[in-house]
């Protein structure tokens, strides 16, 4: 997939701001921004839904307006919420939606795909809120497509349920499936993405693995569990919180040499000092301009 310089003007308004990316076949790709940044504007051109202003974008090899059937029954879609038909059961679903594909995936593989081959003979309406999520992921994947657009796939979903979506992402990706997806999780971009695409306000501020973007901040978070009865210097001592000194620091050298000395006359152990960068949060927040990151 290509995008060379595409806007998307509504009025005067540039809801997208001349982005470019590429995205090879194979990989699984974050888009991440604030509310309004333009994400569900570019997904929406990318899956030939709505125009360009200007620009270019290739998809599988194909301008999306003009893609048709063929181009179509290769791509899938998950959006950000659907509602599913709660009488037939999750395999009589799946073996109604297989029929309007020219190349489905077999029914048995979908099932152990989204992790629902015990639910095979349950009714869609008995099931819970993230299994039903998982039929939706199924739905998309029964015409094999190549490339799986997914829209916010796990909000609204408990810790335990966005696992075992996010399992199932893994698998689709690792049968060879492209993915794009959007979310507003940082903790999803950095389980499931190889690259994180960052839009803020209709332009893209950063495109990078999630290890390159938490190193580009040239922050480190630095974590300490404290002995009790032994004060640190007042400008570390403004840094605890309860028994732990937690900061983050673009001066990492002198913080520790700070550490280090002051553990030193003071007959303290540094067990459990943690040198680390920052949370992909963190510098998210940051790259959006939400909230600066050094202390
Ligand atoms: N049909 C439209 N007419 C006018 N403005 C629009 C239209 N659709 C979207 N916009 C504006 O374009 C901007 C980008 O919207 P978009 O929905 O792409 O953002 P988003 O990143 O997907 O946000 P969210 O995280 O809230 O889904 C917003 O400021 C929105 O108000």
């Amino acid at each position: 997939m290509s995008v060379d310089r595409l806007t998307k003007y509504y009025g005067d308004f540039a809801a997208v701001d001349g982005i470019s990316f590429e995205i090879p076949a194979g990989q699984v790709v974050a888009v991440l921004g604030p509310n309004g940044a333009g994400k569900t504007t570019t997904l929406e051109i990318l899956e030939g839904f709505a125009d360009a202003t200007t620009g270019q974008v290739s998809v599988l090899g194909k301008d999306p307006r003009r893609g048709g059937r063929a181009w179509r029954s290769r791509i899938g879609l998950v959006l950000q919420s659907t509602s599913l038909e709660t009488e037939p059961t999750v395999a009589e679903l799946l073996t109604l939606f297989a029929r309007l594909y020219p190349n489905p995936r077999p029914i048995r593989e979908v099932l152990e795909l989204i992790d629902l081959t015990a639910e095979a003979k349950v009714r869609i309406g008995t099931l819970s809120g993230g299994q039903q999520r998982r039929v939706d992921l199924g739905l998309a994947m029964i015409g094999n497509p190549e490339l799986l657009f997914l829209d916010e796939p796990t909000t609204g979903l408990d810790p335990e349920a966005r696992r075992r979506c996010w399992a199932s992402i893994e698998r689709l990706n690792g049968s060879g499936t492209t993915i794009l997806l959007t979310t507003h999780y940082l903790d999803e971009a950095d389980k499931l993405a190889d690259r994180v695409l960052v839009l803020s306000a209709g332009r893209l501020v950063a495109d990078m693995t999630p290890t390159a973007m938490r190193a580009s901040s040239g922050v480190s978070f630095v974590r300490l569990p404290l002995p009790p009865g032994v004060p640190l210097p007042p400008d570390l001592a403004r840094h605890v919180t309860g028994q732990e000194l937690a900061l983050q620091t673009d001066q990492v050298v002198p913080v520790l040499a700070e550490l280090i000395s002051w553990a030193d006359q003071s007959g303290v152990g540094l067990t459990g000092l943690e040198v680390g960068p920052p949370s992909l949060e963190d510098v998210y927040l940051a790259i959006t301009g939400k909230e600066p990151v050094h202390v």
